[in-house]
């Protein structure tokens, strides 16, 4: 991808478009803080929680939520992918496995953001057959209006409109993940 100037990009198709923000700075670390605090209020007398990241969006967001969690936290990342493009194509694929069995724990999923609940129902799926002692869902960003399929969100950071977003970690054709706020494309 070039660089027209220093706010236009060009995607791989060549169409060329902004990046408007959309969540500032401030307000990201604010609502990470928050889940922070009820992912440790929730799993205080438990002693302990499973943090499981799906890669790769989640792992700007993860370094940030284990700082900011008050309990013995553990962590581990899992890679499935279900997007073409700016389209989810309903297939999840698992491109990493978990480093650890997650029997017995108490499990929280870590996503960056959850729009048609695709990736995420099968995933949930997939690691209930392991037996976790319980399994939670943590997502920074909710794009409610584009579920396909129902996802209960315990830990739920800020429910955003139906605007293509990128980063904090959030990519457009793996671009854009290194911006420390939220930011929508817009095609020009
Ligand atoms: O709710 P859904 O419609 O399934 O979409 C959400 C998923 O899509 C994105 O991942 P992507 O497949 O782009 O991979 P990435 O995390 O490596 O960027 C995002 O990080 C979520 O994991
Ligand atoms: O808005 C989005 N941006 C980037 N990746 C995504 N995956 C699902 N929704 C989005």
């Amino acid at each position: 991808m070039e660089k027209e100037d220093s706010s236009v990009f060009i995607n791989d198709e060549g169409a060329r478009y902004r990046l408007e923000e959309m969540i500032s700075n401030e307000k990201v670390h604010g609502i990470v803080r928050g889940l922070a605090d009820d992912i440790s209020n929730r799993y205080r007398e438990a002693g302990s929680v499973h943090l499981v990241g799906l890669l790769k969006g989640s792992f700007v967001f993860m370094a940030d939520l284990i700082r900011a969690i008050s309990i013995p936290v553990t962590v581990d990342f899992m890679a499935v992918t279900s997007y073409l493009g700016t389209e989810s194509t309903g297939e999840v694929k698992i491109l990493k496995e978990l480093n650890e069995p997650i029997h017995g724990l108490n499990v929280v999923i870590v996503e960056d953001i959850i729009d048609t609940g695709l990736t995420l129902s099968k995933t949930l799926a997939l690691l209930e057959t392991r037996a976790p002692a319980d399994l939670k869902v943590c997502t920074l960003l909710d794009k409610i209006d584009r579920r396909k399929t129902p996802i209960d969100i315990e830990f739920n950071g800020i429910v955003i409109p139906d605007e293509f977003i990128v980063g904090y970690g959030i990519d457009y054709q793996q671009r854009h993940r290194e911006l420390d706020r939220i930011d929508r494309v817009k095609f020009l």
